[in-house]
């Protein structure tokens, strides 16, 4: 099967002119000495009074002086790189600031950003979630992002001029009541975060901003690193952020892109953003291996997920569904896996919430697998016994086509401390499953496909109960991966059914003929 072809058939087109408790990680659990105090007022939660008109800053100052002005009051809060998960006979004491270039531990292991979680501590859960709330929806600079309102949970440490925001975040959280009601056995707490209604059209963003920003502050003076720009390996979203986020920044981006295997509007996102764009004759495997060597080689740093500070910015988007349920825990979450960080950075911002108060337990986490890349799955299945990396073969969820997951120990962690659950879905359940959300109002992409395909078992095995409160992530932009979708409506993919396939209707531009075609869709309405 033709899996993402930019010449594939358009032929219809062209006759148109134009765990309920889970146990907390060793990573972020706190010291029992933490101390509860009150909420104390910061610049952002100190309350207007409520009839006072706010005056404008000065006609010549923009929105970044105007925080320089009014500097958050420090809070002695800090973050770190340690080794993940923590080496048994490595040294305890392992740590790293966040200005040092390290991607990974001294046993060649993972790394993440850790947090003085007895400083955060110090203050209640409802002052963080006062403060988060009070910052919604604003053009104060940082706070008006999504993921730099929650900048102490984040880079508590950044000078905010060093931040390159776009505004990011701060997606719908769409109740999808009639896919719900009709299609999902009568599911009444059925929602979709939109995560790739978004800048750049995917989740990528949310982590992109952070890493960018660190980037920004290490070549700033007075650290002056001499980093010549950033790379990444990508399938298609992680390049067009790191484009994005470096072209409003003023910084090189280098995007290594496997030929042939992403969507035309993913690369033309790169191209149009000024990045050095590589497209190479291998698979996403293949580019990251490349951008590994090359980054070990020249002054380029690593925009991949490898690196742990894109995963502090993607964590928000978890913080971000409680607080839009006004800080209520969503029974389960669904979210489609590829290179695996997203699945662990959900874990960690439910995870961190909870263990600071804002909430009381954690959602059970569903990744969702392409069947034709499941190496995750096979390993689920397995009993977490043997993980076997593979040659991913073609998918129309093309983003998520990697054999060999950088974080498949991130997501392990994830899954075991939220009872989670790994589910498949094959090219045509995903297909339909997107097909069928598309004809309720949504316009989602393949990957949301893959997690809403995972829902539909779920929900047929009684796993995922009518009342449940079900969260699915939408990871892209439905209008990313439009090709998909013609070739879904064109009926033209081998050994797929394409039930769902909605193909316009060429009709004389006669007022009889047009008529026969309106009936004949329209039986049983009177006329
Ligand atoms: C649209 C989309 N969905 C899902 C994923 C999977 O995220 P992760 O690689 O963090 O598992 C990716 C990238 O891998 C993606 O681009
Ligand atoms: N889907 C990703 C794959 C790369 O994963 P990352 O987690 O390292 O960004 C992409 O869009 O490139």
């Amino acid at each position: 099967m033709a899996a993402t072809t930019h010449a594939a058939s358009m032929s219809f087109l062209l006759s148109h002119p134009q765990s309920r408790s889970a146990t907390p990680s060793r990573h972020l659990q706190l010291r029992p000495a933490a101390r509860r105090v009150r909420c104390c007022a910061t610049d952002a939660t100190a309350a207007a009074p409520a009839a006072t008109t706010k005056h404008r800053r000065a006609a010549d100052e923009n929105i970044r002086e105007e925080a320089a002005r009014h500097p958050a009051p420090k809070q002695g809060l800090s973050a770190w790189y340690e080794p993940f998960p923590p080496a048994p006979n490595g040294d305890p004491n392992e740590r790293y600031s966040l200005d040092e270039i390290v991607y990974r531990s001294s046993s060649g292991g993972l790394l993440d950003v850790r947090h003085d979680m007895e400083a955060l501590a110090r203050f209640s859960g409802a002052y963080w979630r006062d403060l988060f709330d009070s910052r919604v929806g604003r053009t104060t600079w940082p706070y008006g992002s999504g993921v730099w309102s929650k900048k102490e949970f984040v880079l508590p440490e950044i000078d905010p001029d060093h931040i390159v925001s776009l505004f990011e975040g701060n997606s719908n959280l769409f109740w999808a009541e009639r896919l719900g009601r009709d299609h999902l056995g009568g599911m009444n707490d059925l929602w979709v975060k939109h995560c790739g209604i978004s800048h750049t059209g995917s989740f990528k963003d949310l982590g992109m901003t952070v890493l960018v920003s660190q980037v920004n502050r290490l070549r700033r003076a007075p650290l002056s690193r001499p980093i010549a720009g950033v790379g990444c390996a990508s399938t298609g979203d992680t390049s067009a952020a790191l484009s994005a986020y470096c072209a409003a920044a003023g910084i090189p981006a280098i995007v290594f892109l496997p030929a042939n295997r992403i969507s035309l509007e993913q690369l033309i996102q790169p191209i149009a953003n000024g990045a050095t764009v590589l497209s190479l004759d291998t698979d996403f495997d293949g580019c990251m291996r490349l951008i590994r060597e090359v980054t070990a080689e020249l002054p380029i740093y690593l925009a991949n997920s490898l690196n742990s500070l894109r995963l502090e910015g993607q964590k928000t988007a978890a913080i971000e569904i409680l607080q839009q349920f006004d800080w209520e825990v969503p029974d389960w979450v669904i979210v489609p896996g590829g290179n695996l960080g997203n699945i662990y950075a959900f874990y960690k911002g439910f995870e961190m919430c909870r263990v600071l108060g804002l909430v009381d337990r954690v959602p059970r986490l569903v990744c969702a697998q392409a069947a034709n890349a499941n190496p995750l799955y096979g390993y689920y299945k397995s009993g977490w016994t043997e993980f076997q990396p593979q040659v991913a073969r073609p998918t129309f969820a093309s983003a998520i086509q990697i054999g060999d997951p950088v974080s498949v120990d991130r997501a392990v962690v994830a899954l075991k401390a939220t009872n989670g659950i790994v589910e498949e879905a094959t090219e045509e359940e995903l297909m339909n499953a997107m097909s069928l959300a598309d004809r309720t109002g949504m316009f989602a992409c393949p990957h949301t496909g893959v997690a809403l395909a995972a829902l539909f078992k779920l929900r047929d095995q009684r796993i995922i109960g009518p009342n449940d409160r079900t969260v699915v992530v939408s990871t892209a932009h439905g209008l990313k991966f439009s090709q998909s979708k013609i070739d879904y409506h064109d009926s033209k993919i081998e050994d797929m059914a394409c039930k769902y396939s909605n193909p316009p209707v060429s009709v004389k531009a006669d007022f009889g003929a047009v008529m026969d075609v309106l009936k004949k869709r329209l039986k049983g309405a009177s006329f």
